[in-house]
């Protein structure tokens, strides 16, 4: 069962998740962390530990740059508008179920389809399987995602674990082929503009050569086979540079057609100069290389989706398990440092415990219950296993802090991971309540509401860790002593574990025999009057008020009959 959380103890699991889910990578990973809500169950918060301890070993440096490189590859099943399947007509239920493209057992309605497809002899012969009548739905989101692979691939390597992307890639590979060419397919215009500019360049210095030979000498010959009559010489003359131009324009075609991967013809030779490919003739080349095309990368797709269909579901798992890494990547960043507590029968003990979100905060080891035996802070002698403590001390001293700590520290320990401590001990609670002080309200209406949040974390058994935030502030010094007293009494004689913060710790404790009063001490003044607090409580000791020490410092600075004074107030404080 879940461990029960009041309101103000549930802000803090929120705030602690909230911590977790800023250092993931994925939103989805999320998820993750709700398997570790807080249960009350020993086997599962210990079978959780375990799990962790192992798996946190997994996350190397770098995997989360990694993991921001993996997007999730979604394969879709989509209705495929450029084919059409012909197949025997008691195959047409089941072609139709596939739902990848168009159905018929008629081989003349294939007209205008680019790409025909049979189980029956009429296209390209396939089986009524996806993967044959559209493995582009398979090849497509593989290559599209192939930096995702390649992370795949690296992330495989750091964990160890191996991955199949690598030879996902290597199948891939081939594919690359016709994408190029479908890059090329669009850009055609361009690329044939631009092989006319430049064979249009070079025939016009070719003729401008040309005019440039007809001059001197070869003016005098030219005039003299005019005269002559010598027709046939004139026009060999210039069949040459006809030749030359053919040439030219026959070699720009070549090179288009390898380029493309088909033979083309688009130059007129009718019209030599300048050359001019009609727009109906690139319109043409268009639709042939498309349909080509379409062919290839069908052809392209079936033999990858082949080689690699057996390895997707392994793909699927290792993307699921990204956000396993992922979830564990930040519950390793947040728990840096960290130490797995004992799971214990009751009570909640801690070394050097580091409230989670005060910055640098000083240590501070707690007790509330048994005692563990490795628990050997100074003053630790004068914990006797109480399970309800008073805890009092200097204002600013970090009391409400400690209070939220313990709150911390049980959240963890219950969700099974590791808490913010050297070492740690944690009982297995049902209920945790954590009441914070209510600053501004005062009145009836406050108190009451206090006290019946109080009263009822008090009704009912089960494992209870009660942490009370100076209740006396919403009633009358004299009348909280009784009431807390009660209800202190309630709470020891249940067994319930009890810290509660309040400033009457003297009076509480005539009438708690059973209660251990610790004191968080402000070890003096710094040269600017602040308070020095020494976070740690002391085990047992009432701790000094504040206005006391302020006392005590006037007390040695003064002098004469100030001085006096002084220290007549002092020693009231020192009498109780
Ligand atoms: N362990 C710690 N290390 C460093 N700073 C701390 C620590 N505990 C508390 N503080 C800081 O001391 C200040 C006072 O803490 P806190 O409010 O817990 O004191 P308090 O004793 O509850 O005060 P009050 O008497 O007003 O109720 C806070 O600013 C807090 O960040």
């Amino acid at each position: 069962m879940a461990l029960k959380l009041n309101p103000e103890a549930r802000a803090v699991y929120r705030d602690i998740t909230s911590q977790i889910k800023s250092r993931l990578v994925l939103k989805e990973s999320s998820d993750y962390l709700e398997n570790f809500s807080p249960t009350n169950d020993r086997g599962e918060i210990l079978k959780r530990q375990e799990y962790l301890r192992e798996a946190l070993r997994r996350v190397k440096p770098g995997l989360k740059e990694l993991i921001k490189r993996v997007r999730f590859i979604r394969f879709t099943r989509d209705y495929l508008h450029d084919r059409v399947l012909i197949v025997d007509e008691s195959e047409v239920e089941t072609a139709i179920k596939l739902g990848l493209c168009d159905v018929t057992t008629n081989p003349e309605e294939a007209e205008g389809y680019p790409l025909v497809l049979s189980t029956i002899g009429y296209g390209i012969d396939v089986e009524l399987l996806p993967s044959q009548v559209a493995p582009e739905l398979y090849v497509l989101p593989l290559w599209e995602n192939r930096e995702t692979l390649k992370a795949l691939e690296e992330i495989g390597k750091l964990t160890g674990e191996g991955s199949v992307a690598g030879e996902i890639l290597e199948h891939l590979s081939p594919f690359g082929e016709v994408v190029e060419k479908e890059k090329l397919l669009g850009s055609l215009d361009e690329l044939i503009a631009e092989k006319e500019r430049e064979l249009n360049e070079r025939i016009e210095e070719k003729l401008e050569k040309f005019s440039l030979t007809l001059t001197g000498r070869d003016l005098v010959k030219f005039l003299n086979e005019l005269r002559e009559g010598n027709y046939e010489a004139i026009f060999s003359h210039f069949r040459e540079i006809e030749g030359e131009i053919l040439d030219m324009i026959n070699e720009a075609e070549s090179e288009l057609s390898k380029v493309l991967g088909l033979h083309v013809e688009l130059f007129s030779r009718e019209e030599l100069y300048p050359v001019r490919i009609p727009p109906e003739v690139v319109e043409g080349l268009r639709t042939e290389l498309e349909r080509e095309l379409k062919v290839e990368v069908y052809m392209k797709a079936r033999e990858i989706a082949e080689k690699v269909r057996p390895l997707l579901p392994k793909l699927r798992e290792e993307l699921s398990k990204i956000r396993e890494l992922d979830f564990l990547q930040a519950v390793k960043a947040f728990t840096e440092g960290f130490t797995f507590p004992e799971i214990a029968e009751s009570g909640i003990a801690f070394l050097n415990g580091r409230h989670l979100f005060i910055e640098n905060p000083q240590p501070v080891s707690y007790v509330v219950g048994e005692k563990p035996e490795w628990f050997d802070v100074p003053g630790a002698e004068n914990v006797r296993g109480e399970n309800v403590v008073i805890l009092t001390g200097a204002n600013s001293g970090g009391k409400t802090s400690l209070l939220e700590l313990i709150t911390q520290v049980s959240i963890l320990a219950h969700m099974g991971f590791p808490v913010p401590a050297e070492r740690a001990r944690v009982g297995v609670l049902d209920e945790l309540f954590f009441f914070r002080r209510k600053r501004s309200v005062y009145g009836a209406g406050a108190f009451e509401t206090a006290l019946r949040s109080f009263v009822r974390s008090l009704r009912g058994k089960g494992n209870k860790l009660i942490l009370i935030d100076e209740f006396e502030a919403i009633t009358e010094p004299g009348a909280a002593v009784k009431i807390i007293g009660e209800l202190l009494k309630v709470a020891h004689e249940k067994g319930f574990h009890v810290v509660i913060v309040s400033h009457l710790g003297e009076d509480l404790k005539k009438e708690l025999p059973f209660a251990r009063v610790d004191g968080i001490e402000a070890k003096g003044l710094d040269e600017n009057l602040n308070l020095i607090v020494d976070r740690q409580p002391v085990f047992g000791r009432l701790g000094r008020s504040t206005p006391e020490l302020i006392v005590e410092r006037l007390a040695r600075k003064a002098r004469g009959a100030e001085k006096e004074i002084y220290e007549r107030v002092l020693r009231k404080f020192r009498e109780s």
